[in-house]
């Protein structure tokens, strides 16, 4: 893209010299005004949700937020764990009954896993759409129906098919009972309310062998296993059926709202609001820093996680001689210190948030240090009991830092984002670390033995992760006040609607910053158009004129701020979704079918929409009548007509959708006058009839004599925002374009 025309300076002489300099010197003031404007918001202690508040007992924290989400967090995570730790158990008696190899069971076992990690996306995706006691409810019956399903298999394949149905059904757990429990439970106790949710894992890996053990014993001969999934399965459609009952669905955000704006917002309109998808939440998570680095931290660690447990259990077969049965009871007792330290910790994160949430973030990296030193510590012991007790205090450590996890994010993700974001830390752990880890500490291992593996992968993944928690806590309180602004922004914004409805502007940007990679090219862009108006969006080449372009369409998510179409919010729809609610770009000098006629590239741009074929064809119609020119073309192909036509077409296939607000980068790009002049009076009519529209347009002039209003931009802010008819009457602006041409092209 090109930039706007102007009038040339006088070149070489005396007045470009004054005028250079005046324009340089606005320059320099310009960049420091931005230099502190660009400063990341950090705000005071006392704006920061739960910083300073008094302290909330455990009880008052349940009072408030009421027994049922946590007791069926608790319970249902519980069971999932027993019925993990059954399969683990009673592998042999499954085993020997289906003629399986080791490595055949696990297998089959571990496909529930690779389904309980990549099935969280789409329930977090649900959890947005649908009330999410119904998520919970629906995954618990269908948990206790593959629980059956175990229990009366067959085959393997049978069997196969209950296993990652069982580990499916628990996908929902991270996503949404974290967003439920951020949702339900006020800030100054979440951290407690989460290290319950945290514990209730290690407990069930506690409690699994003793209870699989226990029931497989009772019922007794070959197939006394099947009685332990059945005996799991009972409770799990109680909770399905308490679920119903109990759970109510807290308003998103519900506490945060409260702290930051002293009222909790209409949610009314929720349904109105485009549904985010998991590849925008991503996108726009990972541009916050505290979450990025604890998800690397996480996933860093999950090198650990994951392996640890399993090398240990070969090395205590391999080296101390022990059977399946008694590696599972040493394991599960190895879990006692991490439920004790979880809960402690849990109370000690809600404390020490309160004084200094980055120290939070801070201890747990120490925390993850803390259990990489003990676990080599351990390594270095030969007697197995003190190996054993050195191991299961390390647990306690990693238990103590991954309370802090959820409660970190419920902090700084957009209320909106939750669900997604609790789903997508567990990918990081799994995928990351986990997996591709495992692959690796298992090569070394099978080379070297285990303690080598484990001495060479702890250390890398506990240092590693600790770094990055570290790390991730510079961030915190800025991103925290990132969102507290959001909420205080939708507080106003809504207001103001409230107040004036018939005003709402059809689009609102509102301090938006875009960046490509690490290099932001905009900054804190606020911009609004209202209904039937043209708004010229103007500036030097690289303003950052076609990046809001993107982010106003989708093709680019924001690091920070919302956009607003109508009065709702489209900041995390993508793009196809912003398009189906009317926002609809014509883009310079592309965008036909060059081997379509006419008709069929305007039936083409319809194919995604509803319409029935009348509607289509009244559509068509009604967009090619506007263009004189193309009323003997419509047949033609595309590839046939002149440069002007074509860009005619292609304004037409944006007609066709009726747009709410269209967009027009560079109408006149390398067009005859004439040409021009025809598709100006196309524009001039829409105008006329009321649509709303943004242009972006080479040719000052030519914006301004038919934009309402102006905005100008440079280096990725509005340095003008006014009338038309004011913009050209800004000397210097026209100039500073003008020189920018000039120094540019030397
Ligand atoms: N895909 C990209 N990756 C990295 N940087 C980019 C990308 N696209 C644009 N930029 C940078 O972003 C800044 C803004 O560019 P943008 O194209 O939005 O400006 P513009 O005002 O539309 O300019 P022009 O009129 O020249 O197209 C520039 O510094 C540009 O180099």
């Amino acid at each position: 893209m090109t930039e706007p025309t102007a009038e040339p300076a006088d070149p070489g002489g005396p007045r470009t010299a004054t005028l250079t300099a005046a324009v340089l010197a606005e320059e320099s003031r310009r960049q420091e005004a931005q230099t502190q404007r660009s400063e990341p918001l950090v705000l005071p202690d006392e704006l920061l949700p739960a910083v300073g508040a008094a302290e909330l007992s455990l009880r008052d924290t349940l009072r408030r937020g009421g027994w049922a989400i946590v007791t069926l967090a608790v319970l249902l995570v519980v069971i999932e764990q027993l019925s993990r730790e059954t399969t683990n158990v009673l592998a042999p008696d499954i085993r020997a009954y289906f003629g399986l190899s080791d490595t055949g069971l696990m297998a089959l076992a571990s496909f529930g896993g690779i389904a309980l990690v990549l099935g969280a996306v789409p329930m977090a995706w649900l959890a947005d759409r649908v009330p999410r006691k119904y998520v919970v409810a629906g995954s618990a019956a269908g948990a206790a129906l593959c629980l059956v399903g175990a229990a009366l298999a067959g085959n393997t394949f049978q069997l196969f098919l209950a296993y990652s149905g069982i580990g499916l059904a628990a996908a929902y757990s991270t996503p949404v009972f974290g967003s439920l429990i951020s949702d339900g439970y006020p800030l100054e106790g979440r951290g407690r309310i989460f290290s319950l949710h945290a514990m209730a894992t290690p407990l069930g890996l506690a409690l699994g062998p003793f209870t699989a053990g226990s029931i497989a014993t009772l019922a007794g001969g070959a197939e006394g296993w099947r009685w332990a999934y059945l005996a799991l399965a009972v409770p799990v459609a109680v909770l399905a059926i308490a679920a119903l009952v109990f759970l109510r669905e807290p308003v998103r955000g519900r506490y945060e709202q409260e702290t930051v704006t002293g009222e909790v917002l209409d949610q009314s309109d929720r349904g109105g609001e485009l549904p985010i998808t998991i590849g925008t939440a991503f996108a726009r998570m990972k541009k916050i820093k505290t979450f990025y680095f604890m998800c690397l931290g996480i996933g860093a660690l999950g090198l650990a996680l994951i392996t640890v447990p399993l090398q240990l259990t070969l090395l205590l077969r391999d080296e101390y001689g022990y059977g399946a049965f008694t590696r599972g009871w040493i394991l599960s007792l190895c879990q006692i210190p991490s439920i004790v330290a979880m809960l402690i910790a849990g109370r000690r994160f809600d404390r020490m948030y309160r004084v200094d949430p980055a120290r939070t973030m801070r201890v747990a990296g120490y925390a993850i240090v803390a259990y990489g030193v003990l676990t080599l510590v351990a390594l270095r012991l030969q007697q197995p009991a003190l190996l054993l007790v050195c191991y299961a205090l390390a647990t306690a450590f990693t238990g103590m830092a991954l309370v802090a996890v959820n409660p970190l994010v419920a902090s700084v993700a957009p209320y909106r984002l939750r669900a997604q974001a609790f789903a997508i830390v567990p990918i990081f752990t799994f995928l990351m670390g986990g997996f591709l880890g495992a692959l690796v500490v298992g090569a070394i291992s099978d080379a070297h033995g285990q303690r080598v593996a484990l001495t060479i992968a702890v250390p890398v993944s506990t240092v590693a992760g600790g770094y990055l928690f570290h790390r991730g806590a510079r961030y915190l309180r800025q991103d925290i006040s990132r969102a507290v602004e959001e909420l205080l922004e939708e507080q106003e914004e809504r207001r103001r609607i409230a107040a004036d409805p018939q005003h709402t502007p059809v689009l609102q940007v509102r301090n938006l910053d875009f960046s490509y990679g690490t290099v932001q090219v905009l900054f804190g862009i606020d911009l609004e158009v209202a209904r039937g108006e043209v708004l010229a969006l103007l500036g030097t080449n690289g303003a950052g004129k076609s990046s809001l372009l993107r982010v106003i369409s989708g093709l680019g998510i924001p690091d920070r701020g919302v956009i607003r179409l109508n009065g709702r919010s489209l900041t995390y729809a993508e793009a196809e979704l912003r398009f189906r609610a009317g926002v609809v770009q014509l883009r310079g000098g592309a965008g036909v079918f060059p081997e379509l006629t006419v008709t069929e590239n305007l039936r083409t741009a319809l194919l995604t929409t509803d319409l029935s074929p009348a509607e289509a064809k009244d559509r068509v119609d009604r967009a090619l009548g506007r263009f004189p020119a193309l009323a003997d073309a419509r047949q033609s192909r595309a590839c046939d007509l002149s440069g002007g036509q074509q860009q005619m077409v292609a304004l037409a296939m944006t007609l066709v959708h009726e747009p709410e607000l269209l967009i027009i980068d560079e109408l006149s790009l390398g067009l005859a006058p004439v040409v021009v002049q025809e598709l100006l009076a196309v524009v001039e009519e829409l105008k006329r009839e009321g649509t709303t529209m943004i242009i972006v347009e080479q040719s000052l002039n030519l914006a301004l004599s038919f934009a309402d209003r102006a905005v100008f931009m440079e280096k990725g802010r509005i340095m003008f925002e006014g009338s038309a008819a004011e913009l050209a009457g800004r000397d210097d602006l026209v100039r500073a374009v003008f020189l920018g041409e000039t120094r540019g092209s030397r």
